[in-house]
């Protein structure tokens, strides 16, 4: 990153007021009758109402707009293990995201704990205050029990946002660069570099769309993860495959997809050269990719790049899911976020790529158009008709498989976050 943009990064989160996020009121809060119905004695209605049935808490409190950024710290972005209090600026701005791109209100909270369980145990007490939990950059292999024994334990729907909204987002466009280079998904072969929560979630939803999981070569830090290695854990070896490939080197040859979830700068420009005609490159780590865009382009001209940034066209991030993907699932009052909503998802956010794209966006973007092709396989996410798209079909899919304890609202298909 250039220094000018490392100082206006700094700035924009230190000035005018720290941080990116606050409270607004959202009733009256001036006269002596206000306080008596907000707080002594007024507030003790909606309290004996709540207590007597628990459904109220969504007609008398915020909790059905709301949703809580939970971290610990151990995953930040590719930066890694920083701690709890350094993530707090990303939980901060996926509560900004939410809030700006859907409406929904959102806090982030940072969990200083010594172990799995104790970071469930802090969950599960708070759980009830909100209307879903948005786990966030949790570390592989504890992420996947964490999120599996909340789901269990929580009423709310439980969505750890690195595996499953990197997934809906990465399949979205996995689905357009391979249409685009003339590829069918049967029979694609994809190197994934990274087995931690985004890889190993990614590397399942692109299989639920058709992906041969013998086409898969996954690696971590070792190099391929095959049927001969003995320190895998029981998530790995979803994905060991018979082979003699070792290196990174070794799988790059010949494939079609290469899909980066680990760190900076791991992916050679030699290694693009050896890939498949007409190859697709995730490089989606941040925020320094696998391999920079231009380093990629230089070596290829039939090549589909794209990386998790806003700087580059091509934007594969998770921020094109979940704002919507909550949306949709607190709007039907969804118990949980499953397979059948992911999917609606992945497939409606693929969609909107090939659609005439609002000039709203072009302005944002500073462009004359965006038409679907090599630079442009999925939306930006200023486009405002992710709203109405992603949380409709989510809210859809949800009712469609009986998840949904709620009608689609009347203000359905949304236009803008103004109808929330
Ligand atoms: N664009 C997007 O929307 C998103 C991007 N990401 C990015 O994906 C990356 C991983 O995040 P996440 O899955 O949450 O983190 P995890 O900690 O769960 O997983 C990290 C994985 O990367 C692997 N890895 C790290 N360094 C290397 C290396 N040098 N060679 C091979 N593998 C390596 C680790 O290997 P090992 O198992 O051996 O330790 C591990 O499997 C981050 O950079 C993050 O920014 C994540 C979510 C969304
Ligand atoms: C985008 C995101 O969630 C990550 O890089 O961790
Ligand atoms: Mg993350």
């Amino acid at each position: 990153m250039s220094e000018d943009l490392k100082q206006a990064a700094l700035d924009y989160h230190a000035i005018p007021k720290p941080g990116k996020i606050s409270i607004e009121l959202t009733k009256p809060a001036e006269t002596s009758r206000d306080l008596s119905l907000a707080y002594s004695p007024g507030v003790a209605e909606p309290v004996k109402e709540i207590a007597k049935n628990p459904e109220d808490a969504y007609k008398y409190t915020a909790k059905g707009n709301l949703v809580a950024v939970i971290s610990d710290g151990s995953a930040i972005l590719g930066l890694g293990n920083l701690g709890p209090l350094a993530s707090k600026p990303v939980m901060e701005g996926k509560s900004l995201l939410f809030k700006r791109f859907a409406g929904v209100d959102s806090i982030d909270i940072e969990v200083d704990c010594e172990s799995p369980q104790a970071f469930i145990d802090t969950v599960k007490r708070i759980a009830d205050t909100f209307g879903g939990i948005n786990l966030e950059d949790i570390k592989a292999p504890e992420c996947f029990e964490i999120e599996r024994t909340l789901i269990e334990q929580c009423s709310i729907p439980v969505f750890h946002d690195d595996q499953h909204g990197t997934a809906i987002v990465t399949v979205a466009g996995m689905l357009n660069a391979l249409e685009i280079q003339g590829k069918k998904i049967e029979e694609a072969s994809m190197v994934v570099l990274g087995a931690g929560a985004a890889a190993i979630s990614c590397s399942k939803l692109l299989i639920s769309a058709g992906m041969k999981p013998e086409n898969i070569y996954m690696l971590d830090r070792k190099g391929v993860i095959h049927s001969g290695r003995d320190d895998l854990n029981e998530y790995k070896s979803m994905f060991a495959v018979e082979t003699d490939k070792r290196t990174l080197d070794d799988a790059i040859e010949g494939a079609d997809i290469f899909l980066g979830l680990s760190g900076p700068d791991l992916l050679s420009a030699d290694q693009v050269k050896k890939m498949a005609p007409n190859p697709i490159v995730f490089a989606c780590s941040n925020p320094t990719p696998e391999i920079m865009p231009e380093l990629a382009n230089a070596v290829r001209d039939d090549l589909i790049m794209s990386t998790g940034r806003s700087d580059f066209p091509n934007q594969v991030n998770n921020v094109l899911g979940f704002p919507f993907i909550f949306r949709g699932a607190l709007d039907v009052r969804a118990t949980a976020i499953n397979e059948e909503m992911k999917l609606a998802a992945a497939h409606a956010i693929a969609g909107l790529a090939k659609e005439e794209t609002p000039q709203e966006v072009l302005t944002a973007y500073g462009v004359d158009s965006l038409e679907f092709g090599k630079e442009y396989i999925i939306p930006k996410p200023t486009d405002p008709r992710l709203l109405g798209a992603v949380s409709l079909a989510v809210a859809q899919a949800a009712i469609d498989s009986g998840v949904a304890t709620k009608e689609l609202p009347a203000n359905y298909p949304l236009k803008s976050v103004e109808d929330i």
